[in-house]
């Protein structure tokens, strides 16, 4: 297994006036390349916190993050921005889509700023919309806006996806096939992909699952077995 990023001791403190917030306390874990990780937690456990310092969003208080073998914790802005660039795709639960960009327009910006980007037109293909390349954010529904979400951050050939409850907002069945384009781009292109999820169900489909809970990793639990999709339920 090759290792992607390493966490090690990593802490996050925010200071906000008289009032001290301790996000992560020493947390340590690795992430391999490929893998199909799931995190659960309590709200106000860290897990947000976490992903951010996975992506380069925001740096650590103290202790140390390498992707590969280059340690984000030290890393200038200039090197932060081509990492977000090019390492690391993001999916959020309100699909943050420009309003005034077509299905189309949304995939090819992001494509355009990547250094090995896919063709964007395809992948808009791959998640089932090519005939809907020409509408506008608000003429796609919520589960359609979410697959152009994350065919937006499949184009950037990301190595990992970094995906915040991206099933929070649709209904069950939405929710299962934006998880199914998910496990297929971990699959298909053996590319690493991080829920966090409110969802213990979705924790099935994962090869291992991190458990957050007062900014610790309490646990993390092998699936060996790990679900499809369409076999989860919450
Ligand atoms: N930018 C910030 N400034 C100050 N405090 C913050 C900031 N971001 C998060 N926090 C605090 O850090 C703690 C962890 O927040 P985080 O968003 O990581 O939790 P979470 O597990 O993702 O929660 P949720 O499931 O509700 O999204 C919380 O107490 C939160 O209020």
């Amino acid at each position: 297994m090759t290792v992607l990023l390493t966490a090690k001791k990593v802490s996050k403190v925010y200071q906000m006036g008289e009032v001290t917030v301790q996000a992560l306390r020493d947390v340590n874990f690795e992430i391999n390349k490929g893998e199909f990780i799931v995190v659960l937690g309590p709200s106000g456990s860290g897990k947000s916190t976490m992903i951010n310092l996975i992506g380069g969003m925001d740096t650590a208080s103290s202790g140390e993050i390498y992707y590969q073998e280059q340690p984000l914790h030290q890393a200038t802005e200039r090197i932060l921005t081509e990492y977000r660039r090019n390492a690391v795709g993001f999916v959020f639960q309100f699909y943050n889509l420009m309003p005034n960009l077509t299905a189309f327009e949304n995939i090819q910006l992001s494509t355009q700023i990547a250094r090995n980007p896919l063709d964007p037109m395809e992948v808009l293909a791959q998640v089932g919309l090519a005939d809907r390349a020409g509408h506008f954010p608000a003429q796609l529904s919520g589960g359609e806006q979410q697959r152009v979400a994350i065919a937006r951050a499949v184009a950037k050939n990301p190595e990992i996806l970094l995906c915040d409850e991206p099933t929070g907002a649709l209904d069950f069945s939405t929710g299962i096939q934006v998880l199914e384009l998910l496990r297929e781009f971990n699959k298909t292109m053996g590319k690493t992909v991080m829920i966090i999820t409110h969802n213990a169900g979705i924790a099935d489909m994962a090869d291992r699952v991190f458990f957050i809970k007062d900014g610790r990793l309490e646990k993390i639990q092998v699936n060996e077995h790990p679900l499809d999709p369409e076999e989860v339920s919450w």
